[in-house]
């Protein structure tokens, strides 16, 4: 799908590239794991436990300062060659450099990388930042990383756009965080939260009641999950990842999902994303065509697709919303003419 397209669920981390992971890792003089030693192992095996012991080997790789930059780079430069036109990174702040560089500072450095990247290259990539609460390190950490949000977004700056709420599901629970939430929310910004990766109904139940601006993948939910939500204010936007659903949840296939076909066929505020591109060896491109293969969508209804998830992103901007609007309409403009003279072509 070589259309304008918009991206909202991306871990920076998770989306290095496999070839830096293991050039950072060898500058360390750290083993490389088997599963990225080869391509087909690289493709296939990411159960979530597995996804979680690559986190802190990613994590370990990227302790410096000149290595989250190239991380950034590197990043922005993949979406960029993939036509996404509008960008949310979400990273967790976390330290650098042995302790120098401190977790406000982290995002500093991400931030401005961001800056220099788009000044550089002229692009029409518009990258945002949303940072994250990994729910795994404990409540003290994720109070620190909400203040960092909260102090950039009063400040005004024009990147950050959101928080969230992810890391391994199966640590913490929704309700430790939830008050942190809740202030940022009231603080004016937008919230995603990370539901339903495992089966755990009373936590997806007590995150729907909290309505958060998304959700991020919400798999493993049942009838009264989607009766509770129609009741408490309606549809909450999906992020879904559809690759990195399959591997998780270790399906077969995407055929298998537990909602996609139902989220697409009904029309529901989805977008479709990443998730963590260099994990899963994805691209957004990739993850749109492996839907529409799924489902037997043609290139109208996966524009449909892209248009939709205009609409979720978390630009405060009315501007920078029309912009994206107006470039992604341009896209499925160019798709509708094309598919209008194969037509007359055919008749
Ligand atoms: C597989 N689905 C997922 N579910 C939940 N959290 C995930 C995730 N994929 C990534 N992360 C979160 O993002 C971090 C890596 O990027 P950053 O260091 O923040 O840039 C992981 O450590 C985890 O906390």
């Amino acid at each position: 799908m070589d259309i304008p397209k918009v991206e909202l669920h991306s871990h920076l981390n998770g989306s290095i590239r496999n070839s830096t992971l293991k050039d950072l890792l060898t500058n360390l003089s750290v083993p490389i794991p088997r599963t990225l030693q080869n391509p087909e192992l690289e493709e296939s095996t990411r159960t979530l436990s597995e996804c979680f012991e690559i986190f802190p080997l990613i994590h370990l790789a990227v302790s410096t300062s000149s290595a989250l930059r190239r991380v950034v780079r590197e990043t922005l430069s993949d979406f960029e060659s993939d036509n996404v036109i509008y960008l949310e990174l979400r990273t967790t702040p976390r330290t650098l450099d042995s302790g120098s560089v401190g977790k406000r500072e982290y995002v500093d450095l991400v931030l401005s990388e961001m800056k220099k990247w788009v000044e550089d290259k002229g692009t029409r990539l518009i990258p945002r930042l949303i940072i994250s609460i990994d729910r795994s390190r404990g409540v003290e950490e994720a109070r620190e990383n909400m203040d960092i949000a909260k102090e950039l977004f009063k400040m005004g700056h024009d990147y950050v756009v959101g928080v969230d709420l992810g890391g391994n599901p199966t640590k913490g629970t929704f309700k430790e965080f939830k008050g942190l939430l809740e202030e940022v929310r009231t603080a004016g910004m937008k919230v995603t939260v990370h539901a339903g990766e495992v089966d755990n109904l009373e936590e997806v139940n007590d995150i729907v009641a909290f309505r958060p601006d998304r959700l991020g993948h919400f798999l493993c939910v049942d009838d009264g999950v989607w009766e509770k939500m129609e009741r408490e204010g309606g549809d909450i936007p999906i992020e879904v990842c559809p690759t990195s659903n399959v591997m998780t949840l270790g399906l077969e296939g995407l055929g298998q999902h537990p909602i996609l076909e139902r989220l697409v066929k009904e029309g529901y505020p989805v977008s479709i994303n990443t998730d963590d591109a260099g994990v899963f060896n994805t691209k957004q491109s990739l993850e749109l065509y492996r839907v529409a293969e799924t489902l037997g969508l043609n290139e109208y209804t996966v524009s449909g697709l892209v248009w939709g998830a205009v609409d979720l992103v978390f630009e405060g901007n009315r501007r920078t919303r029309a912009r994206v609007a107006r470039d992604v309409m341009k896209g499925i403009k160019g798709i509708l003419d094309k598919l209008e003279r194969q037509e007359q072509g055919g008749t």
